[in-house]
């Protein structure tokens, strides 16, 4: 089917007896407009130059970083037959489909070309600042502990119900995301759980793709790095409500103000669901009780309750159970699979996630890398802690930077604070910690500076008496620091694990060298 450009089709795709499917860009994208042919007829498309193949259509998608019209050439040298293109090109050797929107229309293509396989599952996708990846590996739980295949697409893996990956990005690119939701489809997966990032919602990778549920947890600052201020950013993270399908359901938190302005975007074609602990809501939570090891509670919905135990800790990570219980009311799960499901998970990766070595005090470490997630670990650890909270954390580099100051704001709650590099990137660590240290000027609280990370951790470790809490944020799950462009090996959790391997072994040395 390669290079049959001027071919017309009935319908906006075809499978053919090879098991390929080809799809008509006319039929597809009704607007677009044609240059030297009538109509394309696509097999397989490529956004990366690097990566094209004979027969493909290459998408020329304007970046953040560099414009890929320059990369033209080097995608047709490697084979591509034609060009999606968001405005008209001249000299060009190749047929050309122009559209308004490129990253859409890719999207759109991704999709149809593997056969739409999101419409064979039951989506849910949850976006907002905080609480994404643990709200999804709740829903994912309670699901599979009701025997419903799931796969699980965000920040700490893609995992298409039989295997997992590492996760490049938070929400995949729509090509990695259609490939991704159609091995999930052979799997026989039944169920999709996905995190959807406000870079993802701006970019339109979720184009062609379907939810059944979306689910909005709060919208606080982040990412102003790329979204400018908080009516972009906010307006970007609403988007998620567009892709929720006719008949679907849109799960939103009514104890985050930004939120309860999103209701009159749901229209009547759509069902509203609310979730809060504060507020009046559908699915609400009373007789809260926590403790550093676990956390109870009832759901309350419709009149009925149940109780609750999950090792999660914290009341941010409450409402993320609520979260994911109004998500499992609307797939048709009942309030005791929800509780059961719940009780299933063990934890999420370095969210609040507990390492215990037999000292006498206790540990987390935790992902908070924005202000209001900070606030809500260091909050939380002072509820379930009777002495000092010390807090370890730093900023990432490359990354917004009006958060730094906000940052140092909520680590001033901390007892003690030890500001550290997180990943400084192509930065300056020490600059990056000084943007942070500024947070603290007016708290009358004077933080701590350590740009090496182990040995900040060490010294939070060094400083603990019995019964402090050591709060280390920032980098939670991840297994590298990035330094320049390098990726070191680096974990939170097997600092903490050596320190107390070698204090053990080494018992006069408290900070080993
Ligand atoms: C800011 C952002 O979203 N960047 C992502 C985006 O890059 P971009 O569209 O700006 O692309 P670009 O680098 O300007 O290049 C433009 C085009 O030229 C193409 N190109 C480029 C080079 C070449 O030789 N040939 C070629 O054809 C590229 O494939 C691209 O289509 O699309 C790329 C391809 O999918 C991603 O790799 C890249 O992620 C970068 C690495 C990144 O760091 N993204 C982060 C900020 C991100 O998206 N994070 C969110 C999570 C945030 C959260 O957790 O809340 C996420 O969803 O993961
Ligand atoms: N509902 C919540 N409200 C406020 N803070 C939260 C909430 N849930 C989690 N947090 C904080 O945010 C951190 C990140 O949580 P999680 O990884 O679940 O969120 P995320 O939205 O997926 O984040 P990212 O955008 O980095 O992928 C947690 O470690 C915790 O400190
Ligand atoms: N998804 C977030 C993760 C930040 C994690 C933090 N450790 C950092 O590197 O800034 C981002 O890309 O901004
Ligand atoms: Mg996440």
């Amino acid at each position: 089917m390669h290079g049959s450009y001027l071919t017309s089709m009935p319908s906006s795709s075809l499978s053919l007896s090879s098991g390929s499917v080809v799809v008509s860009l006319r039929a597809l994208l009704p607007s677009a407009s044609f240059v030297d042919c009538a109509d394309i007829c696509v097999t397989s498309i490529q956004s990366d130059s690097r990566l094209c193949k004979p027969g493909d259509i290459f998408a020329v998608i304007s970046g953040t970083r560099q414009h890929a019209e320059k990369f033209i050439p080097e995608a047709l040298k490697n084979g591509a037959k034609a060009v999606l293109t968001g405005r008209p090109l001249t000299g060009l050797q190749a047929p050309q489909c122009i559209v308004n929107d490129v990253r859409k229309a890719y999207a759109l293509v991704c999709s149809e070309l593997a056969g739409s396989p999101s419409q064979q599952l039951q989506t849910v996708g949850v976006t907002g600042t905080n609480g994404k990846t643990t709200v999804s590996w709740l829903v994912r739980a309670i699901l599979q502990s009701a025997q419903r295949k799931t796969g699980l697409l965000g920040t700490v893996e893609y995992h298409d119900s039989v295997s997992a990956r590492p996760a490049p990005l938070t929400t995949p690119d729509a090509q990695e995301l259609s490939q991704l939701f159609s091995e999930m489809v052979k799997n026989n997966a039944t169920h999709a759980v996905m995190e959807v990032s406000s870079h993802a919602l701006d970019q339109s990778r979720l184009a062609g793709t379907e939810l059944s549920v979306g689910v909005i947890t709060n919208v606080t600052q982040d990412h102003f790095d790329y979204h400018q201020n908080m009516d972009n950013y906010a307006a970007c993270k609403s988007k998620i409500i567009q892709h929720v399908k006719r008949d679907g359901t849109v799960v939103l938190n009514l104890d985050d103000p930004v939120c309860h302005s999103f209701i009159p975007n749901v229209n009547e074609s759509k069902t509203l669901l609310t979730y809060a602990i504060e507020n009046v809501a559908d699915v609400t939570a009373s007789q809260l009780q926590e403790s550093d090891k676990q956390s109870k509670f009832e759901i309350l919905y419709n009149g009925s309750r149940v109780p609750v135990i999950t090792n999660l800790i914290g009341t941010h990570n409450i409402s993320n159970c609520l979260a994911a219980a109004a998500v499992c009311l609307v797939l048709g799960l009942s309030l005791a699979e929800i509780a059961e499901g719940i009780s299933d998970l063990g934890s999420v990766p370095g969210r609040m996630e507990q390492v215990n070595c037999g000292q006498p005090f206790s540990v987390l470490i935790d992902y908070a890398h924005t202000d209001d997630a900070l606030r809500h670990a260091i909050r939380s650890a002072k509820q379930v802690c009777d002495r000092r909270v010390i807090c370890v954390f730093g900023a990432g580099g490359d990354r917004d930077i009006s958060k730094r100051g906000l940052l140092g704001l909520a680590g001033s709650e901390a007892d003690l604070a030890i500001i550290t590099s997180d990943n400084p990137r192509s930065e300056d660590p020490e600059q990056i910690m000084q943007a942070i240290a500024t947070g603290f000027s007016e708290t009358g609280v004077t933080p701590e500076l350590i740009v090496d990370r182990k040995e900040a951790i060490y010294r939070a470790l060094e400083i603990a008496c019995e019964r402090d809490l050591v709060l280390i944020a920032g980098k939670g799950h991840e297994c590298e620091q990035i330094i320049g462009d390098c990726k070191i090996p680096f974990s939170d959790r097997l600092v903490v694990e050596n320190y107390f391997g070698n204090l053990h072994s080494r018992k006069s040395d408290k900070i080993p060298a």
